[in-house]
């Protein structure tokens, strides 16, 4: 499977704009790199302009997903559509919508773990259900999003479920940089699977964001980097076989005694 991820920066509180960037994008990417899935980062409609929320988000995914559908359909693709802020009977929360490429939703995600630092708490609201496993195309994925990746107990269990991949949609700030490097290498050596990352790049309300969008495979060996500071498409292909074979060179899975476990985890 051909990924392309978008690095983008983000147009605050300008969800239209977004959209027209994102189709401008898509347009050229197919035609230079014919992916089969594309990946966009967080909150990638408004940005992290949380005080607006109320009058920016939209309703229960209306208007991105008929979006999402239509860009999936014209081009054949599927889309893994980084998050948007979407208001669902009066509550706003952070969701990761799937396309495929016959335009069908495949799955939705509301982002897990709201983050103290941001207050997030007093804009969103959490997604109160881990994430499950999705198909695209016969592959198996896991997606979250941003601070849910400092959380490995929700992501163990896609991965003894079977994920192949795992997505993490950001708006990473460059404070913690390092941070998301090293916790998306752990994330993919602990869980022996791909990881993929979309992180945005540019700045909002004084906080800069890190780009350094990566590709991990289940080794841990780092497939792509992105640059901190500029937009980019990065364009790659995954050898999946590589999951099975890590799997059987050093069989973690097999290893596990849950009940010794707290909580049989
Ligand atoms: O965990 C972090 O350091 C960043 C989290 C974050 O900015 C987010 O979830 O939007």
């Amino acid at each position: 499977m051909k990924f392309s991820i978008y690095q983008m920066d983000i147009v605050p509180g300008d969800p239209k704009s977004n959209r027209e960037n994102v189709k401008t994008w898509i347009d050229s990417d197919v035609a230079k790199n014919n992916p089969d899935t594309i990946i966009l980062p967080e909150m990638w409609t408004t940005a992290y302009t949380l005080e607006d929320l109320q009058e920016l988000s939209d309703v229960n995914g209306e208007p991105t997903l008929s979006f999402l559908k239509e860009q999936a359909t014209k081009h054949d693709i599927n889309i893994i559509g980084g998050s948007i802020a979407n208001k669902n009977d009066g509550q706003i929360f952070n969701t990761t919508y799937v396309i495929d490429r016959k335009g069908q939703l495949v799955y939705e995600y509301n982002k897990a773990h709201l983050v103290p630092m941001l207050q997030e708490h007093h804009y969103l609201t959490g997604g109160g259900k881990p994430p499950e496993i999705f198909e695209l195309d016969g592959l198996k994925f896991g997606a979250i999003i941003c601070y849910d990746l400092r959380f490995p107990e929700l992501i163990r269990p896609l991965a003894i479920e079977g994920a192949q991949v795992l997505v993490v949609v950001a708006e990473w700030p460059l404070a913690r940089r390092d941070h998301w490097r090293n916790l998306l290498i752990s994330r993919a050596i602990e869980n022996q699977m791909f990881v993929l990352s979309a992180n945005r790049v540019g700045s909002y309300d004084g906080v800069e964001f890190s780009g350094t969008s990566m590709g991990i495979d289940p080794w841990g060996n780092i497939l792509f980097e992105g640059s901190k500071n500029h937009e980019q498409t990065i364009s790659t292909s995954l050898e999946i076989s590589k999951v099975d074979q890590v799997r059987k060179d050093v069989p973690i899975f097999s290893s596990r005694v849950p009940h010794i476990y707290k909580n049989n985890q």
